[in-house]
């Protein structure tokens, strides 16, 4: 084959795909044409039955053209992904015109190419509104911001598949005048940075937030006697990567090649799936539609005797409340009290989930409800 009908061939390609962008920003417009039926009949965004039936029919269709039934699944369950997560979106800008101004200032830790700033692009990718970034150098910082309605929002790391809850984060929760109005997930693909050239065997020195410290911990271990020191931001590791000979940081590819670095090793994180669960807070809180999937976040701290844990889980049970995470912290300045953080797969507007909190209140010290937002799960809901 000559170079002339390569470059024949790649043309009618690119023609191909360019239409199909055109035919998904044209099913993207009707998708939110549907979404006006399911507000005004109170209809649930996820509709399983009719995602099923269109999956079979397109899989039927799709191996009379000759293409594989796991092919088109993959295809679609993206395509319908999409359609579901902009629909919802599209409902929470309805419920809430007020938090959907034209721009949102949002602050999160580190700065260009940082885990929160990927995480912040994905969360707005499907709000309406300008981001105006904020990068901070530590997460008291991105709560202050918000408090004091220099930011709109902040971007929080909650928790990771490889290093566990972020204490630092959840502390911080006791006390901040702040609402949870949203949850956004993230993979973290962690690589070892280093100006162009460097070889592994001549890094001495890694620099890196303590959290991909934390997530690489068995990489780390195996590189025996190299110095490590930790930075507030991720930002700040790969700035000292640059300019501190012989070393590394410890970042994604995309944030090192902002900066100028290479990456020497990838998927350093201890397990291959490693993702970033961060929540987004802002000073008041966001309605949610009983149409999409929903969390509350609450934060108990229970009586001092036996069983009083374990009673207030039980009345969870009792309003049939599903609870997604339990997480225990000590109470600063009160040894041996713990405050628990318990989401629920539950609206805030449901009569059983106020019921519920009304009665953990006979059974809790004290109760606050950290905030009631969409979850990013896709589940089906019932109304
Ligand atoms: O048919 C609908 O009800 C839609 O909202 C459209 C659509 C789609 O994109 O095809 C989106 C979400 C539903 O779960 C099912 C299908």
């Amino acid at each position: 084959m000559s170079i002339d009908t390569l470059n024949a061939l790649r043309h009618d390609i690119n023609e191909i795909d360019s239409d199909l962008l055109v035919l998904l920003a044209k099913r993207r417009r009707i998708s939110h044409s549907v979404v006006e039926y399911k507000i005004a009949n109170n209809k649930p965004i996820r509709d399983e039955a009719r995602e099923q039936a269109l999956l079979e029919k397109l899989i039927n269709y799709g191996k009379s053209l000759g293409l594989d039934a796991y092919y088109i699944n993959n295809v679609f369950q993206t395509i319908l992904e999409d359609s579901v997560l902009n629909q919802q979106a599209m409902l929470q800008k309805n419920l809430n015109p007020e938090a959907m101004s034209e721009t949102h200032r949002v602050a999160y830790l580190g700065g260009q190419g940082s885990y929160s700033q990927l995480a912040c692009h994905k969360y707005f990718s499907r709000r309406p509104g300008k981001v105006i970034e904020m990068g901070c150098s530590s997460f008291e910082q991105i709560t202050g911001k918000v408090e004091s309605g220099q930011a709109d929002f902040g971007l929080l790391p909650i928790e990771n598949t490889s290093s566990g809850s972020i204490n630092e984060v959840f502390d911080l929760l006791q006390h901040a005048q702040v609402s949870i109005v949203g949850e956004v997930t993230h993979s973290v693909e962690h690589c070892l940075l280093a100006m162009p050239g460097t070889e592994l065997s001549h890094i001495n020195k890694i620099f890196a937030h303590p959290q991909p410290f934390a997530q690489c911990s068995r990489f780390i271990q195996g590189l025996g006697d190299i110095q490590h020191e930790t930075c507030d931001s991720t930002f700040h590791a790969l700035q000292s990567a640059v300019e501190t000979s012989n070393s590394a940081a410890i970042g994604s590819a995309q944030a090192g090649k902002n900066v100028g670095l290479e990456v020497v090793k990838s998927g350093l994180a201890n397990q291959s799936e490693n993702h970033s669960r961060f929540i987004v807070v802002a000073r008041k809180p966001l309605q949610v539609s009983k149409q999409i999937p929903t969390k509350t976040s609450i934060i108990m701290a229970t009586k001092q005797q036996a069983g009083s844990l374990a009673d207030a889980l039980m009345i969870f049970k009792h309003h049939q409340i599903n609870l997604v995470k339990l997480e225990s912290r000590p109470v600063p300045g009160n040894p041996w009290e713990e405050v628990f953080y318990v989401d629920l797969e539950a609206n805030l507007d449901d009569l059983h989930v106020k019921q519920a909190l009304e009665e953990l209140k006979e059974h809790t010290q004290y109760t606050r409800v950290l905030g009631c937002y969409q979850s990013e799960s896709l589940q089906a809901v019932s109304v």
